[in-house]
């Protein structure tokens, strides 16, 4: 049967990509995402933003909401400090193999884990399965209805803390509109919009830095 886009991706990484270099493996997934097949990856432009607001924070504990293939996963996990507790989650069981295969080939399966389920079930679980109080960065980048419901979520099981920084991919395209309306009226965020592009494309996009204010 018929490979898969993430199927076919992993693919080019191993190919493509020097096993247990980072930057290697998200330069092979760009070059894939630009001259073979676009992929929903945050990539290039918007990863640079993402990766400063990572290096800021220096974060001790990290959540990524919407694992897909990995792609900024490896980001993320290459900029983190050892000994930081990484955990990202993936409802898709396919997503989840390739993700992991992904993360492998970049050398940083010990930086991560990588649990399949979904955020609204998971994150009540972050204390009792990972023993995480709080979360110092959320990436969120899984379905954009969800970004609201999750953020309410975080709140109610006590996992900010003052400080603790959110960064939401897609706030223009797809867009998340209720969520972006929520923290801009909320007086309990602090929040900050860079101004991108949709990956490997010139359509308007960006990303929205939230910090909760306790
Ligand atoms: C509940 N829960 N918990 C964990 C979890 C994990 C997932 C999956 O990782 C998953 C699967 C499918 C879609 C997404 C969301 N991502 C997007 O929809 C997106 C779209 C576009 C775009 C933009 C323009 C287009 F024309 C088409 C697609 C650009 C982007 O950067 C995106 O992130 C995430 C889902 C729900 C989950
Ligand atoms: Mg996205």
């Amino acid at each position: 049967t018929r490979s898969t886009r993430p199927q076919r991706m992993l693919k080019a990484v191993q190919k493509n990509a020097t096993k247990g270099n980072p930057e290697s493996v998200i330069s092979a997934i760009d070059y894939f995402c630009k001259h073979s097949e676009w992929a929903m990856n945050v990539g290039d432009e918007k990863g640079s933003i993402l990766d400063s607001v990572v290096t800021e924070v220096n974060p001790s504990t990290v959540l990524e909401l919407g694992t897909y293939c990995g792609y900024s996963t490896v980001r993320i996990a290459r900029l983190l400090s050892p000994g930081t507790k990484f955990i990202t989650l993936e409802f898709n069981p396919a997503n989840v193999t390739v993700a992991r295969q992904i993360i492998a080939h970049a050398g940083l399966q010990d930086k991560v884990t990588v649990v399949e389920g979904s955020s609204g079930d998971l994150i009540p679980q972050m204390k009792e399965r990972f023993g995480i109080t709080t979360f110092d960065f959320i990436f969120l980048d899984h379905w954009k209805d969800r970004y609201l419901p999750d953020i309410k979520l975080f709140e109610e099981c006590g996992l900010l803390r003052k400080g603790s920084v959110l960064l939401a991919d897609n706030v223009i395209c797809p867009g998340a509109p209720e969520y972006l309306e929520y923290v801009r009226n909320s007086p309990r965020y602090e929040n900050r919009y860079y101004p991108a592009h949709l990956e490997y494309t010139k359509v308007e996009d960006g990303l929205e830095k939230s910090v909760f204010l306790g």
